[in-house]
């Protein structure tokens, strides 16, 4: 059951999971190999034979994780532990802590994405209620070999051989998770070409900044503003050289706000800016300063100049956040008008023109 095209590669987390479940598989395989022996060392013949059992299974397991069949793998290795633990459960009983790894590999089905969560909570359950079971039949059984008084020590060391993968696995996933969440968080807010916040991800920021604004009664400035006869440079220089001004030029809008500022990509070489807190007066001369870095920024060894139209709206609190919208492109209109290249207010502001 996959999500993806078949070309595209596998899930990161995933990949981790099954490189570490490999190393772990590995350490169980050498650690039965030498079950083998301490068994056989304490005339357990029948458990030593199981043990040769589980190397097999640790074996086959690997094998199918390197044939890229790791959910198999996981099952096998979660019967092996369930015949192991019963098996050493009914022969030497509870006290040595061998049916503590129930609870291990009943954490790792959780883990298996490619079972329905469904199956995996069965699975996960079954291997439970087996440990139940083991309390309830071989609770009684007492241990009758050599070295009793190795067993707590013996129970100590499987408590932390249990618990261990599960910390270190759970906290790998963890980091992965994290960092898969923030990765797309990054890609759900922001343009890919630009790194602005996108259109839909800005109406909240957007929202949030309003809202402080009235709150602290503080004025909030909306710029609209738009890279001059940009199918013009499209033509000219290409499809390319048009992402990389477009880059470039959101570059220098980024350098010229301020941290509480919101920058979006609001369509093709259009782009909104929110200056919040900001008076009117105060966004004409920052937008002017824009302006003028655009205007002076080197492209393609001067043969390319690119220019920026600006229309900066007041906010007024009583204003929807499309009337405001409707004023800032309607002072981008009238900057297109008069030339292009300058920075005009929506009614109520002076105009501060440019050089064309
Ligand atoms: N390279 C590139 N071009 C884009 C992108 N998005 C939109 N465009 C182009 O931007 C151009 C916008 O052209 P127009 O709307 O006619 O505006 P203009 O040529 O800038 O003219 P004025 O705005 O009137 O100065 C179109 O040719 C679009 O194809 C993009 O992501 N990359």
């Amino acid at each position: 059951m996959t999500k993806y095209h078949p070309y595209s590669k596998p899930d990161q987390v995933e990949a981790l999971k099954f490189a570490l479940l490999r190393r772990v598989a590995a350490y169980c395989m050498w650690l039965h190999a030498g079950l083998i022996g301490v068994f056989w060392h304490l005339e357990v013949n029948i458990l030593a034979l199981v043990n040769v059992g589980s190397v097999l299974m640790w074996y086959a397991g690997i094998k199918l994780i390197d044939a890229s069949k790791p959910s198999i793998a996981l099952r096998v290795f979660c019967l092996e532990v369930a015949i192991h633990a019963t098996l050493v459960c009914a022969y030497l009983g509870m006290s040595l802590g061998f049916q503590y790894y129930l609870w291990t590999v009943s954490c790792l089905m959780l883990l298996d994405y490619q079972l329905r969560l469904r199956n995996a909570v069965i699975y996960s359950v079954v291997l439970i209620t087996l440990f139940a079971v083991l309390e309830l039949l071989f609770g009684d059984v007492a241990y009758q070999y050599r070295y009793q008084q190795l067993i707590p020590y013996v129970h100590f060391a499987n408590v932390l051989i249990c618990g261990i993968p599960m910390i270190y696995t759970i906290s790998h996933i963890r980091k992965m998770t994290v960092q898969q969440r923030d990765k797309l968080e990054e890609l759900a807010a922001h343009d890919p070409l630009t790194q602005m916040f996108n259109r839909r991800y800005a109406r909240e920021l957007i929202t949030h900044a309003k809202e402080n604004c009235i709150s602290t009664h503080s004025p909030l400035c909306l710029v609209m503003a738009d890279i001059d006869h940009f199918k013009k440079i499209n033509d000219t220089f290409g499809h390319d050289k048009g992402d990389q001004i477009l880059k470039s030029v959101a570059e220098t809008i980024k350098a010229h706000i301020h941290p509480a500022d919101i920058a979006v990509r609001w369509g093709g070489e259009e782009f909104l800016i929110v200056l919040a807190p900001c008076s009117s007066g105060e966004a004409m001369q920052r937008m002017e300063k824009l302006r003028r870095a655009v205007e002076t920024t080197s492209f393609e060894n001067d043969i390319l100049k690119v220019t920026m139209s600006f229309g900066v709206a007041n906010w007024d609190p009583s204003q929807t956040f499309e009337v405001v919208i409707q004023h800032a492109d309607a002072a981008l209109y009238d900057s297109k008008h008069s030339g292009r290249n300058r920075v005009t207010a929506a009614p109520i502001l002076r105009v501060s023109e440019g050089v064309s």
